[in-house]
């Protein structure tokens, strides 16, 4: 296959986890009970060690898209997976409603790019909340305003500086496939040996995108263009390419819903303007909602602070807690049972 950017990747993880050439492959798509893992050699499938399935405790502690797997091949396209090497960065999120269980997005990619069409999907929420699990799984945002085409540019920079107010540390780009110069924006911000993630509602534009970011790579490879042929639909599992530009990509089926998850510190990176202003309120714990001396609901009354944005911040933290609940909860019961099976082996013992 021979490709730069995954030569990169591989030596990297050869001289850090001490694996051998021969035992390290990458996780390129999850099925049922099957992966698809990438070596330098071949494409080829692979199962689950039987000890690494029993002993997860969540889906955490399965294989995700993009992860470096320790495998013993079995044949030519066989292989069995013993070991996932720590990962780098990890998008996760909780589908909303579901007794939290966690949902891996896609291990190790550096940046997150959260596509949203200027047209009827266009939600500010709902970008607090993607930003807000590329912060917790430690991946650089990019926000990727897609469809331009379907409104009067005025419009458009209207939508992407409202983006760019609310998140000022948040990268925003605007494409359009119908706009050649949009997409060598796009192309030209994708740097070497990077791995980029996709997110998104359904039908915003990704498959698109990707498409022709895969088809218009420095050098065509006939693995690409036959994944990619013009028969592709909707996407429908995830799955990790590499491009020829050096860059690799991970595309997901688009999403409804968007939970977040753990980590207060991913919400207070998302709303910078709120957690740097809370640092001037009286109480450490101020929830800004009534609080004596709270210096947020103060920035509000001036005027210094969107209402609104305060709102989602405050929708986001709630889930966050109910969720840190549940999974204590989940802990507890799990230990609990522990304990229980303990009790009865032990009077097992005693009745022998
Ligand atoms: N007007 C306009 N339409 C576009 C653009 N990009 C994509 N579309 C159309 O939008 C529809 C959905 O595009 P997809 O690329 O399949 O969307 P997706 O985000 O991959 O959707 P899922 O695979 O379901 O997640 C298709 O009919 C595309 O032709 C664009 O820049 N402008
Ligand atoms: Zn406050």
């Amino acid at each position: 296959m021979e490709n730069q950017a995954y030569i990169y990747n591989f030596k990297n993880i050869m001289s850090s986890s001490g694996w051998s050439k021969e035992e390290i492959a990458q996780v390129i798509a999850v099925h049922k009970d099957r992966y698809e893992i990438l070596t330098p050699d071949a494409e080829i499938s692979a199962e689950l060690a039987g000890n690494l399935r029993f002993s997860a405790q969540s889906s955490l502690d399965m294989p995700a898209v993009g992860d470096w797997v320790k495998i013993v091949p079995m044949n030519d396209d066989h292989a069995i997976i013993l070991e996932i090497f720590k990962r780098k960065t990890i998008l996760r999120r909780q589908s909303v409603g579901s007794s939290s269980n966690d949902q891996v997005i896609a291990a190790n990619a550096d940046s997150g790019i959260i596509a949203m069409s200027v047209g009827q999907d266009f939600n500010l929420r709902r970008i607090d909340r993607y930003l807000t699990i590329c912060y917790d799984g430690d991946l650089e945002p990019i926000v990727l305003l897609t469809k331009t085409d379907l409104l009067e540019e005025q419009d458009v920079l209207k939508l992407s500086s409202q983006i760019q107010e609310r998140h000022p540390q948040a990268q925003v780009i605007s494409v359009s496939i119908n706009k050649i110069e949009t997409l060598h924006t796009l192309q030209n911000s994708m740097a070497k040996n990077r791995t980029y993630c996709f997110m998104g509602s359904s039908g915003v534009g990704k498959s698109t995108l990707i498409n022709w970011l895969a088809s218009n790579s420095l050098m065509k490879t006939s693995e690409i263009s036959a994944s990619h042929g013009k028969g592709r639909h909707t996407t429908t599992y995830r799955r990790l390419m590499y491009l020829q530009d050096g860059f690799a990509i991970v595309d997901t089926p688009g999403m409804r819903e968007v939970g977040v998850t753990d980590g207060d510190r991913s919400i207070d990176a998302t709303f910078e303007q709120i957690a740097s202003l809370a640092e001037g309120c009286k109480y450490s714990n101020c929830t800004h909602t009534n609080e004596d001396g709270c210096a947020v609901s103060e920035a509000i009354e001036n005027g210094e602070l969107e209402e609104e944005l305060l709102y989602s911040y405050q929708k986001l933290k709630r889930e966050q807690n109910h969720y840190s609940q549940t999974v204590w909860e989940k802990r507890k019961s799990q230990k609990d049972f522990g304990k229980m099976i303990k009790r009865v082996q032990n009077q097992k013992k005693r009745f022998k």
